[in-house]
């Protein structure tokens, strides 16, 4: 049985992998003895994985910590300082890339911010965007301005708003739809026609994929991420 965490910047998430099947993992209650190996990826407060590692060390568990690359296998990242590229990120372009095999993609993971990453069905990351999170778009602008202010109650819609929460939360929805609108047309070759495999991941990924007819949501993508990402390091 594996340990997987992902740390984002809104929350530490872990789940056990076994039988190839995620299980929700309670991390104040481990299972150390049937745990073998940690794999973990950290592009938030990497204090929240002090106690779990210092556990899996006192136990004997080697933990490996995924980082970016500039390759992995046929994988290609777009940034020139790979380092640099949110490790969650290369993670879900991982999965992705290996659950849609000779499929351009575009990866949208939703969460404290909004990522978008564009990956060509030869395995070329083109690159990306970040954007504020649906929460971050909203609560910045309740918070800098006097008069705009959200009811709590209001939910993300694509309509156009008729009152100021209407007109907040579906301004962000908007504009993170645009984004992804946009994303499109860095594949779109008029000539093969092909594919593109929308994927989304993250807290708001469910609500997102609903604007996006054919596309998907995996909730464990980053999870699937890592475990290729473990297997692929270790093959190439
Ligand atoms: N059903 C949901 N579960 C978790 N987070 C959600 C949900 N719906 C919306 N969210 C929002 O998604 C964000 C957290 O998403 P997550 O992918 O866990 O973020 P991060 O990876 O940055 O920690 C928060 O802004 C939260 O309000
Ligand atoms: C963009 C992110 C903040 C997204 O993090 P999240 O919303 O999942 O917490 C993270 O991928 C990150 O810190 N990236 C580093 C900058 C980059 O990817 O270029
Ligand atoms: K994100």
């Amino acid at each position: 049985m594996r340990l997987l965490i992902d740390v984002g910047n809104t929350s530490l998430k872990a789940v056990l992998w076994h039988n190839e099947q995620a299980q929700p993992a309670d991390i104040n209650n481990l299972p150390w003895l049937q745990i073998t190996e940690v794999i973990y990826a950290c592009v938030g407060r990497s204090d929240l994985l002090n106690d779990i590692l210092a556990q899996a060390v006192s136990n004997n568990i080697i933990c490996f910590e995924a980082k970016v690359t500039k390759t992995l296998g046929n994988l290609v990242c777009a940034y020139e300082h790979v380092a640099n590229l949110g490790i969650d990120r290369w993670l879900a372009l991982i999965a992705g890339f290996t659950l849609y095999p000779n499929t351009a993609c575009i990866v949208v993971d939703a969460g404290t911010a909004t990522t978008i990453d564009v990956l060509s069905s030869e395995g070329l990351h083109l690159g990306g965007w970040i954007l504020p999170g649906l929460d971050l778009m909203t609560s910045s602008l309740t918070q800098n301005t006097q008069r705009v202010f959200d009811d709590g109650k209001t939910p993300f819609t694509n309509e156009l708003g008729k009152n100021t929460p209407n007109g907040l939360k579906n301004g962000a929805l908007v504009a993170t739809i645009g984004a992804i609108e946009q994303a499109k047309l860095h594949l779109t070759d008029k000539k093969t026609e092909q594919k593109v495999q929308i994927i989304f991941a993250g807290g708001y990924g469910l609500l997102l994929q609903q604007q996006f007819e054919g596309s998907i949501f995996d909730s464990l993508l980053v999870m699937k991420g890592l475990n290729y990402w473990h297997q692929l390091s270790k093959t190439t």
